[in-house]
């Protein structure tokens, strides 16, 4: 159900688009949390470590497959009716979600893959439409507006090809402000773990070559090894491999999302965080008057939904046409339908935000 407050209306949001204070609260939070893991290292980082290495690839394996399904089949139409019940489509209760949001700032936080862009079995073509485009460059003219997603900063920054937005690339661990000049960058919680993912990604390349249709993405702070276009019969040797490699490296961790296993440092910081730190800088911390609208399709996502239902703020809406396990509290089936939520949260904005012409009877 809904999580949204009764609040009192003030004006302390921030333009779109408009740029970042300096250094502030979050900037500094975020350079605190960094150190404060950092020290802590010992006691959480082995320990999730020691986790995710007893963990069997064959589960990896499982959850990859049930969070990408590639088809629904008819007889789980009861099961998607029922899931639909309790994450009904955020078209279909548009009004209901615009009604919550009244008086209040919505700030709008877009994941890119499956969200923005269709899945494709190439993750260097996930172009977006130029409708999508166009869809998010007016969203944000009227919220401020982030990409929260597991791709690097410069890769989803040169997909999406909009300056005026904010980004939190490498699952949260990047967060940059509107344009890509040096002083955008916001928080970069896990730079020091900069040279062991490059050396990383080089002995996974290697690795996995022999792998056919394996491929490993850079993602700066982070590395997912692709098992997409890999035979399904290969797909455990491949994660097996995966883990191989990570059990080398006790400061890092691996997590599965949609065809992909994702490497990244034990640190603890994701997409939930990320947006924390955004609603922070963006001055809305302790505002009762902000309601975040989180979109995306992922196992990583859901830690963004969850810091929302725990903040009784706003709301997560998770992009699926099958039913999942999931925090969000209303659902789209695919980017398509996300474009029409956009543009209907425009449009809803013009006229709520249009003086009423009241034209003298003659
Ligand atoms: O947080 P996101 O923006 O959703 O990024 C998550 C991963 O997305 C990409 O992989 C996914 O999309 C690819 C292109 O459609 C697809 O081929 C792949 O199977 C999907 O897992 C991206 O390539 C990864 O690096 C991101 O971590």
């Amino acid at each position: 159900m809904m999580t949204n407050q009764d609040v009192v209306v003030s004006e302390m949001g921030i333009a779109a688009g408009a740029a970042l204070p300096g250094p502030g609260p979050a900037l500094l939070a975020c350079r605190g949390a960094a150190a404060g893991a950092m020290s802590l290292r010992q006691t959480y980082l082995d320990l999730a470590a020691a986790a995710a290495r007893s963990t069997a690839s064959c589960n990896w394996v499982d959850a990859m497959r049930a969070s990408s399904p590639t088809r629904s089949r008819a007889a789980d139409a009861d099961e998607f009716t029922a899931w639909m019940r309790k994450h009904p489509s955020a078209l279909g209760k548009f009004e209901q979600i615009a009604s919550a949001s009244k008086g209040k700032k919505i700030i709008m936080f877009l994941d890119y893959d499956g969200t923005l862009s269709p899945i494709v079995a190439d993750p260097d073509a996930a172009y977006m439409s130029d409708a999508m485009k166009e869809a998010v460059r007016d969203v944000a003219k009227h919220f401020p507006t982030a990409i929260v997603s597991g791709r690097c900063c410069d890769k989803v920054r040169y997909f999406i090809g909009l300056s005026e937005l904010y980004y939190a690339g490498s699952h949260g661990m990047d967060i940059q402000g509107p344009s890509s000049n040096p002083e955008s960058v916001l928080c970069q919680p896990a730079s020091e773990f900069l040279p062991m993912i490059d050396e990383v990604y080089k002995v996974l390349v290697e690795k996995t070559k022999s792998t056919p249709g394996a491929k490993v993405e850079n993602n700066k702070f982070c590395l997912s090894v692709h098992f997409r276009c890999v035979d399904e019969k290969r797909w455990n040797a491949l994660a097996e491999q995966v883990k191989a490699v990570i059990n080398d490296y006790p400061k890092l961790k691996l997590s599965q999302g949609r065809k992909v296993l994702e490497i990244r440092p034990s640190i603890m910081w994701d997409k939930g965080k990320a947006l924390e730190f955004l609603l922070e800088s963006l001055g809305f911390a302790n505002c009762s008057d902000v309601f975040p609208v989180y979109i995306g399709d992922d196992r990583t996502d859901e830690d963004a939904f969850k810091v929302l239902r725990k903040r009784c703020q706003g709301l997560g809406i998770l992009v699926s046409k099958c039913p999942k396990e999931t925090n969000a509290s209303y659902s789209l089936q695919d980017p398509n339908e996300v474009m029409d939520f956009l543009l209907r949260l425009v449009e809803w904005k013009r006229r709520s935000s249009s003086p009423m012409i009241i034209r003298p009877r003659v």
